[in-house]
């Protein structure tokens, strides 16, 4: 192997490069493109990219039919940008925060002719950035992207690695004594595609061969750290904590996937829709998401790479059950993991009792 960056890292670095608004290659089968994360772009770059050809707004589906546009290719919606199109028209087709004070953004004209491969790459990798799904995309002559110093993805490699589970390597561990229990140790497992690293807390010493307490928690900086009242976040990883240390053995995954994987700031933004009166799983339809983005199968891994075959898991998500048993961890019982209802998450914990079937 020689000194470059394999895909992988590639890919890593494509995510940093749509954070901070710099255009990456795409080049494949379907052709050559120059995409753009449409959250980050500056105005500048957005004339450079329209001066190169006909420009598209990629969008999902979701956000397409928010706004009325037509997904010819089911999950993707490829809308032509005009020619006059200023950089305020293209961030308020891709955040939703203005829609209902200034509903009238169409008709959008989408593309029904050629390929959306690399649109639909394109929007996964600003999701794996954890920006808004919306990106911009022209085609270019071949080499153009190399050319001018840009970033390339082989794009036809990257699609598979990115809907394949990267491997997770462990990193460190040492004891850290919490006030639930003190026989703890954290863990540390890293991703091999540079994503974030997750963390396993460890109780005790449990038994291999039998099943072990496990909560497989998702960050939430909200209700973890700051003690918001507006979901069950921080009680549930006390309670969870403190029956593992009660029962003297236990496992708690704290995995990276905040705001049900779509990261922080677009969590805040579901939250500010939820200010206009959608719910939780509404405002990340509005935003462009899937009701939820995490995959529990880094859970799975995780807990069989740490000896885990089976667990009894602590949860009133019945998705996170069946994930743990189709990526080979058995669940021998459902404990339910009911604490921290406040008048202020009555509601949010309703509807996902009603549309994401969690057990009340
Ligand atoms: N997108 C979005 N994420 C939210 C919202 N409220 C909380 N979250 C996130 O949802 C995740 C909470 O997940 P979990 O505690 O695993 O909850 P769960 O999937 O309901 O399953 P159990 O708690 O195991 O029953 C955290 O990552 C939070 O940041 C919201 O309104 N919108
Ligand atoms: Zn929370």
């Amino acid at each position: 192997m020689g000194l470059g960056p394999d895909l992988n890292e590639r890919l890593a670095r494509a995510r940093a490069d749509l954070r901070m608004g710099v255009p990456v290659g795409l080049r494949g089968a379907a052709g050559n493109v120059l995409v753009a994360s449409a959250e980050t772009v500056g105005a500048a770059r957005l004339r450079a990219l329209m001066a190169l050809g006909p420009l598209d707004l990629a969008l999902t589906g979701r956000r397409a039919a928010t706004l009325k546009a037509r997904p010819y290719d089911g999950d993707v919606a490829r809308v032509v940008v005009p020619e006059d199109a200023r950089l305020s028209w293209v961030q308020e087709l891709a955040d939703p925060a203005d829609d209902l004070a200034n509903p009238m953004k169409g008709p959008l004209k989408t593309r029904r002719e050629g390929s959306a491969a690399l649109h639909r790459l394109a929007l996964d990798l600003c999701k794996g950035a954890r920006l808004l799904p919306a990106a911009l995309v022209v085609p270019v002559a071949e080499g153009f992207a190399e050319a001018a110093g840009l970033g390339v993805i082989d794009a036809d490699a990257a699609a598979p690695l990115l809907a394949a589970l990267p491997e997770l390597g462990h990193v460190v561990s040492a004891r850290v004594p919490l006030r639930a229990t003190e026989t703890a140790r954290l863990h540390v497992w890293r991703p091999a595609d540079g994503s974030d690293e997750h963390y396993a807390i460890e109780v005790g010493r449990p038994d291999r061969a039998a099943p072990v307490l496990a909560r497989l928690h998702s960050a939430c900086f909200t209700g973890d750290l700051l003690g918001s009242l507006k979901c069950d976040c921080g009680p549930q990883l006390n309670a969870a904590l403190m029956q593992m240390g009660q029962e003297g053995a236990g496992v708690l995954l704290y995995l990276q996937q905040e705001g049900r994987g779509i990261g922080l700031a677009n969590k805040m933004r579901a939250y500010a829709l939820q200010d206009q009166g959608f719910d939780t799983v509404e405002a990340n339809h509005r935003l462009g998401f899937e009701d939820d983005e995490r995959d529990f199968r880094l859970g799975a891994q995780i807990l069989r790479k740490m000896g885990f075959a089976a667990v009894r898991l602590m949860t009133n998500n019945p998705a996170k059950v069946r994930m743990m048993e189709t990526s080979g961890v058995q669940v021998a019982e459902r404990v339910p993991l009911k604490v921290g209802e406040t008048e202020f998450n009555a509601r949010y914990l309703a509807v996902k009792a009603a549309k994401s079937g969690h057990l009340l």
